[in-house]
């Protein structure tokens, strides 16, 4: 199934912005009562606003034409009153609408990481991590930006405005209609150019993803380019990326910035208008002066609106841009989910392959017609040349990828029909590169084990004696309380590989396997973990991939894994001749 967020199919990237919106609000539909709340408010100060210029023109006419400043000096006092009234509740908004951003800040952000612990390993193979982290951080800032600073003012802005237009055109039909002409303009020119605008938003932020990708990639080989000194590869990579991304946000800002003057220009020719019409109705005494003076106001009052509206327009689009790389991923349906038994095949076996076919991208095949049968309480061995297909074998074993064609059996029943907490219950898988995350030996043994997360750590001492781990935690001299930092060099990759063993051997699974899990442990380490393998329970399935045949002596089977094909090797010394002859054979 194709994952890459880089290239959607049309149908899977093309979506209205009337249908992204809707899911929006159906995200932050908790938010309900703010939203009406701020809602509130900003209608009330809208309202307040509007109200201004028509006291101010009722006092020019009433008032000041007449000489009575007493009555100048009331309405100026209510005028003050009432733009009070509207301060508070500008306040009130934006007070409102920035937790609204914060929240659904911190919503979507939840949303996006669930969705990606729920998404098969092949959606890590076709992105890049980099990329990733830039929708999860920078998008989903954009989003928020967009909701506490500009959505209420959006709304505002365009209540002002209807407001304003009603003002305009009750107050004389002609006029108004004059006055207007230029905001048709105006929408007509939005209309055209939104799209274009939204465009270039997606292709910037697409850049920043690809810029942040690099950055990922070289930080995350920085050993790999000191040692090969290939600084300049990755500087040219980079200032690719970098150059890609000032292009973008040129073209972005080009875009972004085009509504801002346009609005400026067509509002200043309907003030003209308004001034010129104005003066001449006055002039043929069919308009007092203290209409003209709230006319123009009101002019201003629809046109300032409009002329925000040009710069909330693009933080919508560029909202609406970051929106979508959002729900690509919100989208996205595992292909690895659970399904209900739906063949009748069945096995006695702990686990057993019928005819599996495999491949990495639906192209090429990697495994072709796999038969295997793992019995309760045996070891297995699968050796064979690099890149035969053993980790391959063993990911399907964990489900970590679906079979391609044929059937994986766990106990008898299709795995897929497995809950995704009984598979790892029952399966412990060993990488070659185990990942561990920054903290304690303890922090990390009980990430894999939440049943013993309430123990003390000398109950959890007692657990690994039974388990017979007690020589392996000796190895840390600070035992459970050692620290580790995730990525960093802190303790050896043998190490690391201790520790993924403990945890997994804790876990007491039916199967584990376990790659290459002694390839970097010396001689005697890797003697100790033997003697403790070979005390796992009865019950205990052990699969182990390796290279050193020492490892694998007491296997009661030998699978030879060469070129996507699994043969049984019989004995040990029959399995050093299949390997010698498969390495000369690759
Ligand atoms: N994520 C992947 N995407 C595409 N192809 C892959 C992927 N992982 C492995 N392959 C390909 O599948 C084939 C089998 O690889 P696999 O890692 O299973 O071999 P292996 O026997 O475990 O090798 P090694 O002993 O070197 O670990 C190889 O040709 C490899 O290039």
């Amino acid at each position: 199934m194709n994952y890459n967020l880089n290239q959607l199919s049309t149908q899977q990237e093309k979506q209205s912005t009337y249908k992204a919106l809707k899911r929006l609000l159906q995200l932050i539909s908790a938010e309900r009562k703010n939203l009406w709340l701020a809602l509130i408010a900003i209608l009330v100060n809208s309202g307040l606003l509007l109200l201004g210029p028509l006291l101010v023109g009722h006092t020019v006419d009433t008032y000041i034409r007449t000489k009575q400043y007493h009555g100048v000096l009331v309405f100026g006092g209510i005028l003050l009153v009432m733009y009070f009234f509207a301060m508070l509740t500008g306040y009130t908004q934006t007070k409102l609408m920035g937790g609204v951003g914060q929240r659904m800040l911190y919503t979507l952000r939840s949303a996006i990481f669930n969705k990606l612990q729920e998404l098969p390993v092949s959606f890590f193979n076709q992105n890049k991590a980099g990329d990733l982290i830039s929708r999860v951080n920078n998008d989903t800032d954009k989003l928020n930006q967009f909701f506490s600073q500009s959505l209420m003012q959006f709304i505002g802005s365009i209540v002002t405005m209807i407001g304003a237009g009603i003002f305009i055109l009750s107050i004389h039909i002609e006029l108004g209609a004059a006055a207007l002409v230029p905001a048709v303009v105006i929408v007509l020119f939005t209309m055209v150019l939104s799209p274009w605008v939204k465009r270039k938003n997606a292709t910037n932020l697409k850049s920043v993803g690809g810029m942040s990708a690099e950055i990922q990639e070289s930080l995350n080989n920085f050993k790999v380019i000191i040692a090969f000194n290939r600084r300049d590869y990755f500087r040219k990579r980079f200032d690719d990326a970098n150059k890609e991304n000032y292009k973008t946000a040129i073209g972005a800002g080009l875009a972004n910035n085009i509504f801002v003057p346009v609005y400026g220009l067509l509002s200043s020719a309907a003030q003209l208008t308004v001034l010129l019409f104005g003066i001449y109705l006055i002039s043929k005494g069919s308009f007092t002066l203290g209409l003209l003076v709230s006319y123009i106001s009101y002019t201003t009052n629809f046109y300032n609106p409009l002329r925000q509206l040009a710069a909330l327009w693009t933080s919508f689009q560029v909202a609406m841009a970051s929106w979508d790389r959002i729900s690509q991923i919100l989208l996205l349906e595992t292909d690895l989910k659970q399904i209900d038994q739906v063949s009748e095949i069945s096995s006695d076996a702990l686990m057993e392959f019928k005819d599996v076919h495999f491949s990495y991208d639906g192209t090429k095949e990697i495994l072709h017609h796999i038969n295997l049968r793992f019995e309760k309480g045996k070891t297995y061995a699968l050796i064979g040349p690099t890149g035969g297909g053993k980790t391959t074998t063993a990911s399907l074993i964990s489900r970590l990828y679906d079979a391609t064609k044929g059937t994986v059996l766990l106990n008898g029943k299709d795995i897929r029909t497995y809950s995704a907490e009984e598979r790892t219950q029952k399966i412990g898988f060993i990488l070659q590169e185990p990942f561990l995350f920054t903290g304690t030996v303890k922090d990390n043994i009980l990430y894999g084990n939440p049943q013993y997360k309430a123990v003390t750590d000398d109950e959890l001492k007692q657990i690994i004696a039974e388990a017979n781990l007690n020589d392996l935690l000796a190895i840390f001299d600070e035992g459970l309380s050692t620290q580790i930092t995730s990525g960093s060099d802190s303790i050896s990759l043998g190490q690391k590989q201790l520790i993924a063993f403990m945890r997994a051997v804790l876990r007491n699974p039916e199967l584990l396997i376990l790659d290459e899990a002694t390839a970097n442990i010396d001689t005697i380490t890797e003697q100790l973990l033997s003697s403790i393998l070979n005390k796992l329970s009865k019950e205990t399935t052990l699969v182990i991939i390796a290279h050193r045949l020492n490892t694998i002596e007491n296997a009661d089977e030998i699978y030879f894994v060469n070129e996507g094909e699994v043969q049984q090797a019989g004995t040990l010394k029959h399995a050093l001749d299949m390997l010698l002859e498969g390495k000369r054979v690759s």
